[in-house]
């Protein structure tokens, strides 16, 4: 069950590239426990919101909180609000030089000085729970396919214990049943160690199975963040096209389908 405490408190946002707004007076809640899913077209500005979230974009108005502690801001605390986050980016974002188990250890070895040899313990944990063997460990990412690789990024974002894990596209490339498994591997680690999980995604079948609110972007804001049946009913085109179009409806049919067996 989700509670209904505040983990992330995104205000009034306005983010711009040159004329270009992205975001206007953006308001979004994240709540702890929750997985919430982000949708929207292409360019509505999913990415830049997890980047801003993360503290990697400043927004040129408005205010990103972490519970008490400002992302941004005269009393930002930077180093300490992004301990509490995991992110995993659309690509992966591995060091192809360094093998799967040297990319987990980094951040160990990098954010809290511990050595070598304890940071490569942590990282064999934060690998098998990613579901990956072990023998993985000693491969470098061009020999992993591709939902190995998010594996490996998703043991990367899970080093440091964060709270809060942002995921940008998972599922993307990865066929139907890799998809499915990455997003069942998402939900028992979300009840196992109890992370917030803020998502991006175009997967349907992904907000259908596990999401348990979804936030659309659309017209430089969130339009409406809810849970899906409420989302279903807004009336804006590209909610209305992409929920009750024939991917939309096959979607919500399967995931109806397992609920019922
Ligand atoms: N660093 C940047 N410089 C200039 N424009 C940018 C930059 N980053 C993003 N944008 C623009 O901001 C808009 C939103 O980009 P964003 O990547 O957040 O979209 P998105 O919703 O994640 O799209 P997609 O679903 O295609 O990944 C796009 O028009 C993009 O071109």
């Amino acid at each position: 069950m989700t509670s209904r405490e505040i983990i992330v408190e995104v205000k009034d946002v306005t983010n711009r590239f040159g004329n270009h707004i992205v975001h206007q007076a953006l308001d979004l809640n994240v709540y702890k426990g929750e997985i919430l899913g982000v949708v929207g077209g292409s360019g509505s500005g999913k990415s830049v919101l997890l980047r801003t979230i993360v503290g990697l974009q400043r927004p040129a108005a408005g205010s990103v909180q972490v519970g008490r502690l400002e992302v941004y801001g005269p009393s930002a605390n930077r180093p300490h609000t992004q301990r509490r986050f995991g992110v995993l980016f659309q690509r992966g974002a591995l060091f192809s030089s360094l093998t799967v188990l040297e990319n987990v250890a980094l951040p160990l070895i990098e954010h809290l000085g511990l050595s070598r040899s304890r940071a490569e313990h942590l990282a064999r944990l934060k690998i098998g729970l990613a579901g990956l063997p072990a023998k993985s460990a000693d491969q470098y990412p061009a020999s992993l396919s591709g939902g190995m690789i998010k594996r490996a990024a998703l043991a990367r974002a899970l080093a440091l214990d964060p709270e809060i894990l942002f995921l940008d596209e998972p599922t993307a490339g990865l066929d139907p049943i890799g998809a499915g498994a990455f997003d069942q591997l998402l939900l028992t680690l979300r009840d196992a160690l109890g992370l917030t999980v803020f998502l991006v995604t175009h997967d349907l079948d992904t907000l259908y199975t596990i999401c348990d609110r979804v936030a659309v972007l659309s017209q430089r804001k969130v339009l409406v963040a809810d849970t899906l049946p409420v989302v279903e009913q807004c009336n804006d085109p590209w909610v209305q096209d992409y929920f009750h179009g024939p991917r939309g409806r096959s979607a919500k049919n399967a995931a109806q389908a397992v609920t019922d067996t």
